[in-house]
């Protein structure tokens, strides 16, 4: 293995390519070393990523807080129904069984995973959870660096400095995905009907946009713009998916529990003081209070049997992004049971934010009326410690580059639907949660 943070950002992409660990190198111990880093001179994290290709680069950061990674030490790959119990069980024989030197000890250091999960057991695309070669983290005045191996030796440590420039992403064109915004339009007013005939009382409807772009797209390009104007969500890369979530399906730090939920939604129109009526108006408007209910209520049910006690506000506040509002409601528990961060997330997973309520009746009718593979779009995406500790988020506002294609990329927005639903604002509000991932690849 080459000493891979002496080499220049392009060589190191190369060194990546051909180095990746054999089949059999996961049998042997993962090998992680943690050690503390200025903070002072540290580059903003995303700053940090080197050039590589899309799936190699990894983010979880909020507000210049959190962790970027690259490389693969390990990974694991799962689909299906078994696919959450499959990754947990891999962590834990990974994470237990490695050998750690970690002069750090806070959440997030250690052996970490970063990983992303397909929402439907029958979709197409994976579950994965992958252990970067290279971990560089930040909280608060401390910030650190980790290397991990399954191989025999560690990279050799030394400060990290910024990555390469990003590129920018040219001639980007979008096209309709699998429904055009009428079709989609339609399949909304078709769910309107089955919830006003009593057939269920809310269900997430969801389409997708073909990106395509002249060149490869460096993920870390949109990253930066992201970050740069969403300081309310979380920016993430996971295996290609991108995106910044303002959704926290499940965070779990020292035996706390939160979780955001968030449904109810109006734009924003750029002007402030008419913003903040329509804030006022959304905190009062019967038709999202009530699809905010369901959500939190699926939250709630899910995270009981895990907690000893738990908080859950009466009253939603409402989240300011750049493109919309949202109502909001921070879910806070006391860990009972030692559930793990992607075993909640499991029990989390699908909640009424991006499902429906009834769940299964939800489910059936995203199937018959979408028309697509929601892929890893509204699955959990997130990391995990060795402890179980991590933070899952809802992938929103995101986008996955295209595996076989890296110069194209699909992009997908929902909407809750219930009963007082309009098809063409809900076709308006897909747009405006579109708006994140359309501007960072053309501005
Ligand atoms: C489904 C999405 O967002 C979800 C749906 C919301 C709503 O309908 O009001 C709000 C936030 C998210 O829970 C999405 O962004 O794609």
């Amino acid at each position: 293995m080459p000493d891979i943070l002496a080499l220049s950002t392009r060589d190191y992409a190369l060194a990546l390519m051909t180095s990746l660990p054999d089949a059999g190198a996961e049998r042997k111990p993962l090998l992680a070393r943690t050690v503390s880093l200025p903070v002072a001179d540290l580059p903003a994290l995303i700053e940090l990523l080197p050039f590589a290709a899309a799936g190699e680069l990894f983010s979880w950061v909020r507000r210049g807080e959190g962790m970027v990674g690259w490389g693969r030490a390990a990974e694991h790959v799962a689909t299906g129904a078994q696919r959450f119990a499959s990754l947990r069980s891999w962590w834990e024989s990974v994470a237990g069984g490695a050998i750690v030197r970690n002069e750090v000890g806070v959440p997030g250091t250690g052996p970490v995973a970063f990983g992303s999960i397909a929402y439907a057991a029958s979709s197409a695309a994976a579950a994965t959870l992958v252990v970067p070669q290279v971990v560089v983290g930040r909280r608060g005045d401390r910030a650190w660096l980790t290397t991990m191996t399954t191989g025999d030796e560690l990279p050799s440590v030394i400060p990290p400095a910024s990555g390469s420039t990003p590129t920018a992403p040219e001639g980007v064109t979008f096209a309709d995905g699998a429904s055009s915004p009428t079709q989609w339009a339609g399949a909304v007013a078709h769910a309107v009907e089955l919830i006003t005939q009593g057939h269920l009382d809310k269900v997430v409807l969801a389409r997708d946009l073909e990106v395509r772009s002249e060149r490869p797209i460096d993920v870390r390009w949109l990253l930066a713009r992201l970050a740069e104007r969403y300081d309310n969500t979380w920016v993430f890369s996971v295996d290609g998916l991108v995106g910044a979530t303002p959704e926290m399906l499940a965070r779990s730090e020292k035996g706390l529990v939160t979780s955001r939920v968030l449904a109810g939604t109006i734009r924003r129109t750029g002007d402030d003081e008419h913003d903040l009526a329509l804030a006022a108006s959304l905190a009062r408007s019967s038709k999202d209070l009530e699809e905010h209910e369901y959500a939190v209520r699926s939250v709630a049910d899910a995270l009981r049997p895990h907690c000893s006690s738990m908080n859950v506000p009466e009253t939603p506040f409402v989240l300011h992004l750049p493109n919309v509002m949202h109502l909001a409601t921070d879910v806070t528990g006391v860990l009972a049971d030692g559930a793990s961060s992607l075993a909640l997330a499991e029990a989390l997973h699908p909640s009424a934010a991006v499902c429906g309520t009834p769940r299964a009746i939800a489910d059936q009718v995203i199937a018959d009326l979408e028309g697509m593979d929601r892929r890893r779009y509204a699955g959990p995406v997130g990391w995990i410690d060795a402890s179980g500790d991590g933070e899952w988020g809802i992938a929103l506002r995101t986008g996955e580059v295209d595996p076989g294609d890296p110069s194209r990329m699909r992009l997908f927005a929902g909407c809750g639907i219930v009963a007082g639903s309009d098809p063409e604002a809900e076709v308006a509000e897909s747009d405006a949660k579109l708006v994140p991932m359309r501007d960072a690849l053309t501005q």
